[in-house]
């Protein structure tokens, strides 16, 4: 998108204070949603967060031939006729979690056809391991032109151990393991906990699925799943934006509902920068006035680890404490994208391989600057938050892939970012 719809203005220096209510998970709500193929019927999704990724999947399933309609925030899906089997580039582009619907279509069908999947540019991104589990439960798959052409007349339980932990791999394998003969065991899988939220939703459709969470999982087939309902989980990676929020204010705000147990790795580095925050009845009151100190050592890594969706919005904090800091991104090889920009804006940061060493600075200034990807874009909006003057932010649509409202929010909480619609 062009033009003053992609653009926001942030003006810097107000202080935050209030309440906020966390909106549904995008990573857990894009594999439910693929996973809604797998019945014959209505399934819903309560609480489904209203964001340009989940608006992309839907349309999907409506290509597909699914019927969909909202409720609110509940998102119902009819997917009795969503009997098509191929979805075109021009969708599967515009989104990483596309990949995981050859495992749904292979398993609803004997077969599948997607373009290549695209999502934040954020490193290469192969798909090497989601094509390894479909292929060792019995898919023949071509790759022709970007587009990936699946078969298998039926999918047979395996035992498949992953080279290394990957999210979307190991959902896919939880997708194509389903509905196959006998039983798959998955090794080596990623523990976060989306993973366990789509085992959540897929259990109630009645699917046999035990060891999410660990690195074994263990799936017995079952002939068909009935319908799926849930309530979408709040978004971890949102609340941890809204901490920074806090952080890069030095204010303090309250979360309503924040899934406070799945957030330690990244409370504990926000605790060693002087962030306070105490939980109480499902809320989380969070004290960002004393954020002072630099942190020595930040690595990303697969959970529990530090996610690194969270790294970036915490480099726009990290610029403002005087100090030296350093991160170093485990997981993507380019996710260091926002460093650039809070460069505009004064900040002193130098990117050398996987590694950012950030000299913190009093304060930073507002500038032009332009959002490259999901988490980068919303960590330029931090930065503006905290900086003196005004912030012109290019690339929004970014943000609104994965945040509900975050202009909104924020200003509810007493921010000034501006949108002007053309
Ligand atoms: C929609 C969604 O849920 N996205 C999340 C998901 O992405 P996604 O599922 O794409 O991330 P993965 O866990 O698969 O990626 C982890 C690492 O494995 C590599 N890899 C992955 C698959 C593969 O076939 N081969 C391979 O080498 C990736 O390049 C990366 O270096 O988990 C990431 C890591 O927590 C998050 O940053 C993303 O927000
Ligand atoms: C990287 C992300 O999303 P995706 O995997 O969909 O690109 C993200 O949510 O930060």
């Amino acid at each position: 998108m062009n033009g003053l719809n992609d653009r926001i203005y942030i003006e810097g220096g107000h202080q935050l204070k209030g309440s906020i209510r966390i909106q549904g998970s995008k990573n857990a709500a894009l594999p439910m949603m693929a996973a809604s193929l797998l019945h014959r019927g209505v399934s819903v999704l309560k609480g489904c967060p209203r964001i340009a990724d989940v608006f992309c999947m839907e349309e999907i399933l409506q290509k597909l031939g699914a019927v969909t309609w909202w409720e609110d925030h509940d998102l119902y899906m009819d997917c009795e006729n969503a009997g098509k089997w191929s979805v075109p580039f021009e969708f599967t582009g515009r989104m990483r979690s596309s990949v995981i619907l050859l495992g749904a279509l292979l398993a609803r069908n004997g077969k599948g056809s997607l373009g290549y999947p695209g999502g934040c540019v954020i490193g290469k991104r192969p798909i090497d391991m989601h094509l390894f589990v479909l292929r060792k439960l019995g898919a023949v798959i071509t790759e022709k032109q970007g587009f990936l052409v699946a078969e298998a007349p039926y999918l047979q339980g395996a035992l498949v151990s992953f080279s290394k932990r990957s999210v979307g791999a190991t959902q896919q394998g939880i997708l194509g393991a389903v509905l196959a003969d006998g039983e798959t065991v998955l090794e080596n899988c990623a523990c976060e906990p989306e993973i366990q939220w789509l085992c959540r939703y897929m259990r109630s459709m009645g699917a046999k699925i035990q060891g999410d969470g660990t690195s074994e999982i263990r799936i017995q087939g079952v002939k068909s799943l009935s319908a799926g309902c849930i309530q979408v989980p709040p978004d971890r990676i949102v609340s941890g934006t809204y901490i920074c929020a806090a952080a890069v204010t030095r204010s303090q705000i309250v979360l309503e509902n924040p899934p406070e147990g799945e957030l330690k790795a990244f409370l504990e580095v926000y605790r060693k920068m002087g962030g306070q925050y105490k939980g109480n009845s499902g809320k989380l009151l969070v004290n960002g006035k004393n954020v002072q100190s630099p942190v020595k050592l930040l690595e990303t890594g697969v959970y529990p680890g530090f996610p690194t969706d969270l790294q970036s919005p915490v480099m726009a904090v990290l610029s403002t404490i005087e100090g030296e800091s350093c991160i170093r991104e485990m997981v993507f090889e380019d996710r260091y994208k926002a460093a650039d920009q809070l460069q505009k804006m004064g900040a002193r940061i130098r990117v050398q391989g996987n590694e950012a060493v950030i000299c913190g600075v009093k304060t930073l200034h507002g500038a032009a600057v332009q959002a490259q990807e999901l988490r980068g874009g919303a960590a330029l909006i931090l930065a503006a938050l905290g900086a003196k003057g005004v912030t012109a932010l290019e690339g929004y649509s970014f943000v609104q892939r994965g945040y509900e409202h975050i202009c909104q929010d924020l200003n509810a909480l007493g921010a000034a970012v501006k949108r002007i619609q053309e």
